[in-house]
């Protein structure tokens, strides 16, 4: 499989219309990839707390169609990053979305895990309640947002229900930039999965964002990593490696389900 994750350049000095239309282009740029992949929140920049609410959208908004249509002019699969959905009830999530080479809408995924602790998106926005995951024609994927990262029992659900390649977008600060990386090879490690993980370059409302992208493989070697700056890493991949990752050093087998928490 080939696969592009695109590191968009978020910053102020460009308004989100023209980012949406050059991000569109961008992706047209990447037809005969198999699968597409954007960061988190960047229409907005995920730290630009204050344009969450105004710059909210319906699921079927601007950005849905501008990347409906990227995605069917490329003929790719489109994970189009994340966007700040207004619901029909009013609330607002961070919500990933997966278009087909058709331009189809395949999946949605809204952030279960909220960064901010009390402030910031955890108080904005809800959390999502489900795990997404979506068969691909060569792998299963599943969905997990930026602070999601850092909950390995999200991944191994994600497993239980068929992952084999994890699809994460970011916008993650260039002040834990280590943990990222870490994070990302750790999880495809002790899944025996392939992460592909996408952030965001620049800078907005004042976080310097740490870019470099990653993807990484089942046995946690990284195949290709972005620089700090806006760029396309594109890499090739094969997905039949999950499978005899998982037969010739089936760790995952020996999982003791259902040990009891101690009581304190
Ligand atoms: O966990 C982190 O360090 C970064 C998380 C984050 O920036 C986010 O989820 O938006």
């Amino acid at each position: 499989m080939r696969a592009s994750l695109i590191q968009i350049r978020v910053d102020e000095d460009e308004s989100v219309d023209s980012r949406r239309r050059r991000v569109a282009s961008l992706v047209r740029e990447q037809a005969g990839a198999d699968l597409v992949v954007l960061p988190e929140l960047w229409t907005t920049g995920a730290f630009a707390f204050e344009s969450f609410a105004t710059a909210a959208e319906p699921l079927e908004g601007p950005t849905h169609e501008a990347m409906a249509k990227a995605a069917s002019d490329a003929g790719v699969w489109l994970h189009a990053g994340s966007i700040p959905e207004r619901a029909p009830d009013g609330s607002l999530y961070n919500t990933s979305l997966v278009f087909s080479p058709s331009g189809d809408l395949a999946a949605a995924y809204r952030k279960i895990h909220r960064f901010g602790f009390d402030k910031g998106e955890a108080v904005l926005m809800g959390a999502g309640s489900e795990l997404v995951t979506l068969g691909l024609p060569d792998t299963t994927v599943g969905i997990a947002t930026c602070y999601d990262l850092r909950f390995p029992e999200l991944f191994r659900g994600l497993v239980d229900a068929g992952a084999e390649t994890f699809v994460l977008c970011a916008g993650w600060p260039e002040r834990r930039r280590a943990h990222w990386t870490l994070l990302a090879r750790a999880r495809a490690v002790e899944n025996q999965a392939y992460v592909l993980a996408c952030g965001t370059a620049g800078t907005h409302a004042g976080v310097p964002q740490a870019g470099h992208s990653i993807v990484v493989d089942p046995w946690g070697e990284v195949l290709a990593e972005a620089g700090p700056d806006e760029e396309v890493l594109t890499v090739e991949f094969d997905p039949t490696r999950v499978a005899t990752t998982r037969e010739q050093f089936p760790a995952l087998k020996d999982r003791l389900l259902g040990l009891e928490t101690p009581r304190r």
